[in-house]
């Protein structure tokens, strides 16, 4: 759910260079060392530099936010606007420091963690705050609020936050000088790495946005937290999608994870394999988690769940894929609180980082988990559970999955997380729902949502089997 900041631009401004022509070369230096083509030159050269730039500002965008992204097909280079892009929100001072200290307070002796939570208003990011902040840990957030998704949503998450005590920093993973000013204020001893650029079907209209939070952002983290004195162990989200076209099943921390089906699966593999790197050279603890399709209250919008739930009521007809010959496609949805479990469970068990100020002191721990629920359900199943919750029946139409980067199914073996970390999930598809969908009814009846009560009074005597 991150962003980059204003300014530094990544692989997406990138420019290809091409090597010219000999030809072109003489003519090139001749015309470069008389004196008015100079000036030329260096205009036109400066004027290049002013224009990209310009684009790759985060305020050039001009493009709608996205969110509902699975029938666009142009590619879009577009920079989501943040909190830090459209306001003068700033980070910074005496008071700022006084509340990340006091988030940061671990209030259950002795054995309390410190953590700086990147992504803290996003989905998992939120419940996993709330969890820590709730047994006594010390937790400051982070998060830089882009519009991917209705950043409403985001502050609604952050009031529930804040409420409870925890201190939500905005600002960017990829803004390096924020990142130091957190590590010089506090010594944080884990760092819970969710921020990214999520959604597997939106990677096809904007790229440079996974490159840019998935690759830049990750590895602008473990640089800071390398550089870090003492060095953080690293606990980050990765994804089911790295295993792609894998047929093996059901799919294990072994398995090839070399076939992605995504720029997202590809770049959450990109983040698998900088992981090793510093953890290789600078004795970074990290450990890799690979979710699997999560759920639940407050959940994101952008997910077939949610938008169907919001598309059912409204009476809209939904969009059900299907493989080729008509077959089945499944995931192993698994629900926020078993997620949360995972998460607390890998940072109790992390071992400290070996490094110390960006030197590595000794061989130190590197993990990949499976956080799934090792029961797969096909979507039109997911379907009829909401129909049963919401008490509305679902205007279905069943299409061919086109080529979107999405995979036929998702099967997780959690039994290395269930061996190493104690990781049980306990919840199974109809008691999730039944709680997001209580969830969604309060939140967008609270909150004076029309659709919400427009679709539950049009539609609330149906039902279906
Ligand atoms: O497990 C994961 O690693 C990934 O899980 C989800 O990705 P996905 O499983 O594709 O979840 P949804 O986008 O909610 O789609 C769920 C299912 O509904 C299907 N679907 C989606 C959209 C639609 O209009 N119709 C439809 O049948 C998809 O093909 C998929 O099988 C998240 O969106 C990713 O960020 C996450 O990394």
């Amino acid at each position: 759910m991150s962003h980059m900041d204003a300014g530094v631009p990544s692989t997406p401004g990138k420019f290809k260079s091409e090597k010219p022509h000999h030809h072109h070369q003489r003519l090139l230096l001749r015309w470069q060392h008389s004196p008015l083509p100079k000036f030329l030159f260096w205009s036109l050269f400066a004027g290049a530099v002013l224009f990209s730039l310009f684009l790759i500002s985060p305020r050039s965008s001009s493009s709608s936010p996205a969110g509902h992204t699975h029938s666009s097909s142009v590619t879009e280079r577009r920079f989501l606007r943040t909190s830090s892009s459209s306001s003068s929100a700033t980070w910074g001072g005496r008071e700022w420091e006084k509340r990340v200290r006091s988030s940061a307070r671990v209030r259950r002796h002795p054995f309390g963690l410190t953590v700086l939570v990147t992504g803290a208003a996003g989905f998992v990011g939120t419940h996993v705050s709330n969890a820590l902040h709730r047994r006594g840990d010390g937790v400051v957030g982070l998060d830089n609020f882009n519009d991917y998704y209705d950043p409403s949503l985001k502050r609604a998450r952050q009031a529930l936050l804040s409420h409870s005590g925890v201190f939500l920093v905005e600002g960017d993973i990829n803004d390096g000088p924020l990142l130091r000013k957190l590590f010089d204020i506090v010594a944080f001893t884990h760092v819970l790495h969710l921020a990214a650029q999520a959604g597997v079907r939106y990677a096809m209209v904007n790229p440079g946005s996974y490159v840019h939070s998935n690759v830049a952002g990750l590895v602008s983290i473990l640089e800071a937290a390398r550089s870090a004195n003492p060095q953080p162990a690293i606990v980050w989200a990765s994804s089911s999608s790295v295993y792609g076209l894998n047929t093996q099943v059901p799919f294990s921390e072994s398995h090839r994870t070399d076939r992605p089906a995504s720029l997202y699966a590809a770049t959450k593999k990109a983040g698998e394999e900088i992981a090793h790197v510093y953890n290789h050279i600078y004795g970074l603890s990290i450990t890799g988690l690979r979710f699997f399709t999560v759920y639940g209250p407050w959940g994101r919008p952008d997910m077939a769940y949610f938008f169907f739930t919001r598309d059912i009521l409204a009476g809209k007809p939904i969009t059900i894929f299907e493989g080729p010959d008509h077959a089945t496609v499944a995931r192993d949805f698994t629900f926020i609180d078993d997620i949360v479990q995972g998460c607390i469970a890998s940072l109790d068990t992390a071992q400290k980082s070996t490094g110390s100020g960006g030197t590595k002191k000794g061989p130190a721990q590197l993990r990949v988990f499976n956080l799934g629920n090792t029961s797969p359900v096909p979507v039109v199943e997911l379907v009829s559970i909401l129909e049963r919750h919401l008490k509305v029946k679902a205007k279905k139409k069943v299409v061919k999955m086109p080529r979107n980067g999405d995979v036929l199914f998702t099967h997780a073996n959690i039994s290395l997380a269930k061996k190493e970390l104690g990781y049980r999930p306990t919840t199974n598809l109809n008691t999730g729902l039944k709680r997001f969908v209580k969830w969604y009814l309060d939140y967008y009846s609270s909150s004076g949502s029309h659709l919400a009560k427009k679709g539950r009074s049009g539609h609330g005597s149906s039902s279906s089997s």
